[in-house]
């Protein structure tokens, strides 16, 4: 055999390697949606008439999987159970049902999750009569913001005011307290009668490996931003783009922290979970407990309990649409995961990154990514402002402004907007200079439809 004709064959074999590869990738990403769509079918096939509505408003994942749960346990129980979005639920289905349990997060400072802003708007504002209907609420937030679980409680009042009776108190869940959930599953077992159900267990955490961690910003003004990755120890779990992971944290003076979550920047199929993390400061000058913990304390090799978990909201559009991807600073994380996920088609609609940050020189994250996927077309555009380059102040928001015409263009060529990042410093600016370049009935309309999507923080 010549050295070109074996050159050759090397070639052939590993292009067919990483095409195999790829279509395994998009069986399992399909697989895995198809499997849940046949679970929610048949939960709903064997629910009959007396079925009771389970409707989930959730933001980041966590009152979906709830609602889930909910489901199974009172299937377990023997009773009928339909778990419905907010994003479809109509007045038409209220009235068709007898009983109703409502898992509704707050986002935002005190507002409804993306998908349930149609049902606030269309149906909440009306006057209607639900005295037909006996209701369940369990209401997700967290006391360190100030409108405490403030849309659970706007559902659960609007509710009242419709005449609907109250199976039990409502129940508030701070920051994922197993406490709070206990008591709601109690409640659950008094609907269906069980006295025996075993109580939900904290979901199980798989063992992971801290094996990277590299510093992405030397000398940026701003804080030290890190790329972590970890490889599984026990099994390999799928996910999707859009994930999030929870990461357990150390027993810290005799006391278990609240778990953390970050947007995870990879793929299954890179083997590992990756996370763009910045080093917080508290008030004290001291670490954050969480982020000084993976940036500082862990030591590469060391085991991290994790667990990824679903963020429906925010997975991946049709790779044929378009997508424009706006965020600022660890928000690239996924982003990139997204990126990542179009990497693996052959054809796409297109991408758009809008992404801001500090310094050009500092603070490019992921730069090396990112020009390599301009060069293979997965990216088709890129615009950075960076804000501390001298000039004018310059962020991200600026750039939709700037930007208004093409990005008017691109949604009418049915691109889908998703934005990751800090909720005070970023999309708050974004969602009004969006409103201010696409006008606000169709804001609206793209978030009704699922179009805009936020995975901010
Ligand atoms: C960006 C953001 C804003 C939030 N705003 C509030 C709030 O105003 N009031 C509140 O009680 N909880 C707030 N929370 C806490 C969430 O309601 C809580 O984490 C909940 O468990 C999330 O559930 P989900 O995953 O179903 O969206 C906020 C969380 C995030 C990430």
């Amino acid at each position: 055999m010549t050295a070109d004709l074996s050159r050759w064959l090397w070639t052939a074999f590993a292009v067919a390697l990483w095409l195999a590869l790829i279509g395994l990738t998009v069986w399992r990403v399909r697989a895995a949606a198809q499997k849940a769509v046949e679970q929610a079918r048949t939960l709903a096939e064997a629910a009959g008439d007396d079925a009771v509505l389970i409707a989930f408003a959730s933001q980041t994942g966590f009152g979906e999987e709830l609602a889930w749960m909910t489901a199974r346990a009172l299937g377990d129980g023997g009773v009928g159970a339909r778990p419905l979005s907010f994003a479809d639920l109509d007045l038409e289905t209220l009235k068709g049902a007898r009983r109703l349990l409502v898992i509704a997060s707050t986002t935002g400072e005190g507002d409804a999750p993306d998908s349930a802003a149609r049902f606030v708007r269309q149906v909440m504002a009306a006057d209607v009569d639900l005295s037909h209907l006996s209701y369940g609420l369990l209401a997700l937030g967290d006391r360190s913001y100030d409108a405490y679980c403030s849309f659970g409680h706007a559902v659960g009042d609007w509710l009242e005011r419709s005449g609907a009776q109250t199976l039990f108190d409502r129940v508030e869940v701070d920051n994922g307290d197993a406490g709070a959930i206990r008591h709601w599953q109690h409640q659950l077992n008094q609907l269906t009668g069980a006295t025996s159900a075993p109580d939900w267990t904290p979901p199980a955490y798989d063992r992971w490996r801290l094996v990277e961690r590299t510093l992405l910003n030397a000398g940026s003004p701003g804080g030290e931003a890190y790329h972590l990755a970890f490889e599984p120890i026990d099994h390999a779990p799928e996910w999707a783009a859009g994930d999030i992971a929870e990461v357990g944290l150390p027993v810290r003076d005799g006391e278990q922290p609240a778990s953390r979550e970050y947007s995870v920047a990879s793929l299954p199929s890179d083997g590992r979970v990756e996370f763009c993390i910045r080093l917080m400061t508290q008030p004290n000058g001291t670490p954050g407990l969480a982020s000084g913990w993976l940036t500082q304390d862990a030591q590469i090799g060391d085991e991290v309990a994790m667990r990824v978990r679903a963020n429906r909201s925010f997975h991946a559009p049709p790779a044929e649409a378009p997508i424009i991807l706006i965020g600022n600073g660890t928000g690239i994380a996924g982003l990139r995961g997204h990126l990542k996920a179009r990497a693996q088609f052959a054809k796409t609609g297109g991408a758009w990154l809008l992404f801001g940050e500090r310094t050009r020189a500092h603070d490019a994250l992921y730069d090396a990514d990112l020009q390599a996927w301009l060069a293979s077309g997965v990216l088709t555009r890129l615009d950075r402002a960076f804000s501390r380059d001298g000039g004018e102040h310059r962020y991200v928001q600026s750039l939709v402004a700037e930007h208004a015409r093409p990005m008017a263009d691109w949604v009418d060529r049915g691109a889908y907007v998703y934005v990751c990042g800090s909720l005070e410093g970023m999309s708050k600016g974004v969602h009004a200079a969006l409103e201010a370049a696409l006008g606000e009935e169709r804001l609206m309309r793209l978030t009704d439809s699922g179009r805009y999507r936020r995975d901010v923080y």
